[in-house]
């Protein structure tokens, strides 16, 4: 039996006597997320914090690249950080629902074409803006990326959680000699073979995870979404034909997957050729960015009658934070 762990906060609780804590959202792999207020502007924040006892601290590579990342678009605003002796915390904007969430609301867990294309162009560009700074986002998914929650922000998709963030750019800006071996970061379901094969990950495994997700908005499900064993779930992928992907998805994405199987570690991935061709798509789609997304139309009759078991179950399973569960059962660094 695992002992109860005891959140960091509990509500009402100040950081800093400056924001208060209104709820949990969220107990990730590597700490604990919270609603905040901010007292003074009543601005709502979000609060992310690790334990200071925890054997691998991600939050202090999270604010780096956080702050790196000011300035751009599809980030989060970083408020401030700090820490004391029981814990680290950064506080930032508070966002809305993950995409996760989202497509698991939807009837039988899929999106529409148009609510996939449109999304993934923002997390494109967010992909782009994250490798432009010289780091790898390195656990690309679906929970890791959220709609803003404001009224001028809740058609934005936002990056999230830099803890797996490795800078892949030595300090002359040239791509760092890769490692012979390099430990598995991210998450099993979206990981890319490279990285189920413990090789040094570049800007093409970000891109790889991307197409994965892109796969299961579309269809619901990945073939390997009932397999638990990293392992079996890396055999199953190498093997796996991933032009079979293409009969659910519309032509342009031959082309993209065409680019994703010619990119080695060092090759700069060509983001604009891949923009486009989800706007070439979205054109000849008619699709237009004024549509409203799936979560933002009415719900129907059918919608909710329709959701089979397998796939809800499916979804609870495929995300484990493989690092999270190494740490766990080994209590090792990685
Ligand atoms: N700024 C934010 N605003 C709103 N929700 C957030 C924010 N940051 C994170 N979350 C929510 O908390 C969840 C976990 O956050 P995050 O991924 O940063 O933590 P983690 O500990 O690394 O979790 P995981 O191991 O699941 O990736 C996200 O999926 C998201 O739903």
């Amino acid at each position: 039996m695992s002992a109860q762990i005891e959140d960091l906060l509990s509500v009402g609780q100040l950081i800093k006597d400056k924001w208060k804590v209104i709820k949990k959202i969220g107990g990730g792999g590597f700490g604990e997320i919270y609603e905040g207020e901010d007292l003074t502007t009543k601005e709502r924040v979000a609060l992310k914090l690790e334990s200071a006892k925890q054997s691998k601290q991600v939050l202090k590579m999270e604010v780096a690249v956080l702050k790196k990342l000011q300035g751009k678009e599809h980030v989060c605003a970083f408020i401030c950080c700090g820490r004391n002796e029981r814990f680290n915390y950064v506080v930032m904007s508070l966002q809305g629902k993950n995409l996760a969430e989202l497509r698991r609301s939807q009837p039988k867990g899929c999106l529409t074409l148009s609510s996939t294309l449109r999304i993934s162009l923002q997390i494109l560009y967010a992909i782009e803006a994250i490798h432009s700074v010289g780091f790898l986002h390195r656990d690309i998914k679906p929970s890791n990326f959220a709609m803003g929650i404001l009224s001028n922000t809740c058609r934005k998709v936002y990056m999230l959680d830099y803890g797996l963030a490795r800078q892949y750019v030595n300090q002359y800006g040239e791509v760092r000699q890769p490692r012979t071996a390099a430990g598995f970061r991210g998450t099993v379901r979206y990981a890319s073979v490279n990285a189920h094969k413990n090789k040094e990950m570049g800007r093409h495994d970000d891109l790889w995870s991307l197409f994965y997700m892109i796969v299961e908005f579309i269809t619901g499900a990945l073939p390997w979404r009932k397999i638990k064993e990293k392992e079996q779930v890396g055999n199953l992928k190498e093997k796996y034909d991933h032009t079979l992907f293409l009969k659910h998805l519309p032509v342009e994405f031959r082309a993209f997957l065409n680019h994703l199987q010619s990119l080695t570690y060092t090759d700069t991935p060509h983001y604009a050729a891949l923009q486009g061709l989800l706007m070439q798509c979205m054109h000849r789609k008619g699709i237009s960015d004024a549509d409203l997304f799936d979560w933002e139309k009415i719900p129907t009759e059918m919608s909710t009658s329709n959701i089979s078991f397998t796939t809800q179950a499916a979804v609870k399973e495929g995300d484990i934070n493989v690092e999270l569960v190494i740490n766990i059962l080994y209590d090792v660094n990685i």
